[in-house]
């Protein structure tokens, strides 16, 4: 089992430079969420609107169209696409409607509450296909990659020329994954650091504490631990905040592991927002998602590192 490095709950592991006075929203990438059905709009509206907070300059969430209205009711500054549906879900056809849009995309996040059809599995299968588009993974898509057995083989392995491929299972979904009980943390922690190694992927193994399992550039995997948040954190939601915060890191050009580390970090310091001005118990997504906009700019260098 690797070692572990603590991250220090102040400063961040790392910082994103400070906003130029001439900054335009290309300056911040344009992403785009995928996932969302009848009965689980708010997981990829929380996704899109973390991505929001977290400084991306467009976003956009690809849903099943039967959700897009309530989708597109959540927030204002949110772009929405509505694609092919069985009335629930994405239908087979929603990845070919979704392909020519990827190019124009700094990343994609996907998975919140896609659940595990066909078409889900066609649209994970393809975006796991496209190694030029930095992804993030989470949910429903990694509950489809368990049941489909694509990890099995190296066939969506990413090598180093490849974009970034970022996975966010809770222990649940790791456990599907990978076979390691949720209860065990260390041998869920070296199951993520063989398929971080094997596959080239950065695992972020969710929990109080999360964990963040990558590949240093010297082949063998680091296992970084998160001391930010807590257990109000626990509550429907927070998950799908995460993915559109790396989601979102990913867009703004970081790798990663940055991304991954970075999203974990602020992610919990808006946790630690939501703690202290509600309560823990009384906390939702919701107000992680709120917190998220007083924190952010805790992850910038301050404008005179930059000497701007
Ligand atoms: N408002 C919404 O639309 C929401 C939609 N959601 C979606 O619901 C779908 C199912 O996700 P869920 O996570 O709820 O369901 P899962 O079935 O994946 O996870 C719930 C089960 O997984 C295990 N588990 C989860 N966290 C664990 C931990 N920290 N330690 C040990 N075991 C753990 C437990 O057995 C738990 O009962 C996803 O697509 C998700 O995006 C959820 O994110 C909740 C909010
Ligand atoms: N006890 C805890 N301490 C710190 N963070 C927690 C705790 N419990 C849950 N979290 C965080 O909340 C999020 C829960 O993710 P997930 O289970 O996918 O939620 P959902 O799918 O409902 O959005 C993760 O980021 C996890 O690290
Ligand atoms: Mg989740």
């Amino acid at each position: 089992m690797p070692s572990i490095v603590t991250q220090s709950t102040s400063p961040p592991p790392l910082r994103i430079p400070s906003r130029e006075v001439s900054a335009h929203k290309g300056n911040f990438g344009r992403v785009l969420l995928v996932g969302g059905s009848r009965g689980m709009a708010g997981s990829i509206a929380l996704s899109s609107i973390a991505a929001l907070h977290t400084g991306s300059g467009l976003v956009a969430a690809a849903v099943p169209d039967c959700i897009l209205d309530c989708v597109a009711g959540f927030h204002p500054a949110l772009m929405t696409i509505g694609l092919p549906d069985d009335g629930q879900r994405f239908s087979d056809a929603a990845w070919e409607s979704t392909q020519d849009r990827l190019s124009a995309q700094a990343a994609v996040g996907c998975g919140p509450g896609i659940t595990t059809g066909s078409g889900g599995a066609k649209m994970v299968e393809g975006l796991l296909a496209k190694k030029d588009l930095p992804l993030v993974l989470d949910a429903d898509a990694l509950n489809l990659i368990a049941q489909q057995n694509w990890f099995a083989d190296d066939r969506f392995g990413r090598n180093k020329d490849d974009a970034a491929c970022v996975l966010t299972p809770h222990p649940g979904e790791l456990q599907r994954l990978t076979g390691a009980p949720a209860s065990e943390v260390d041998g869920q922690l070296e199951a993520a650091t063989e398929m971080a190694n094997r596959l080239g992927l950065t695992i972020v193994v969710k929990g109080g504490p999360s964990h963040v399992v990558y590949q240093d550039g010297n082949g063998e995997a680091d296992v970084w631990r998160n001391t930010t948040g807590n257990p109000g954190m626990a509550t429907a939601g927070c998950g799908d905040v995460l993915t559109g915060v790396v989601t979102s890191l990913l867009g703004q050009g970081l790798s990663g592991p940055d991304a991954a580390r970075l999203g974990v970090w602020i992610h919990g310091r808006s946790g630690d927002e939501a703690a202290a001005r509600f309560s823990r118990a009384g906390m939702t997504a919701q107000q992680v998602l709120d917190a998220l906009m007083l924190v952010a700019d805790e992850m910038t260098e301050a404008a005179n590192e930059q000497g701007s």
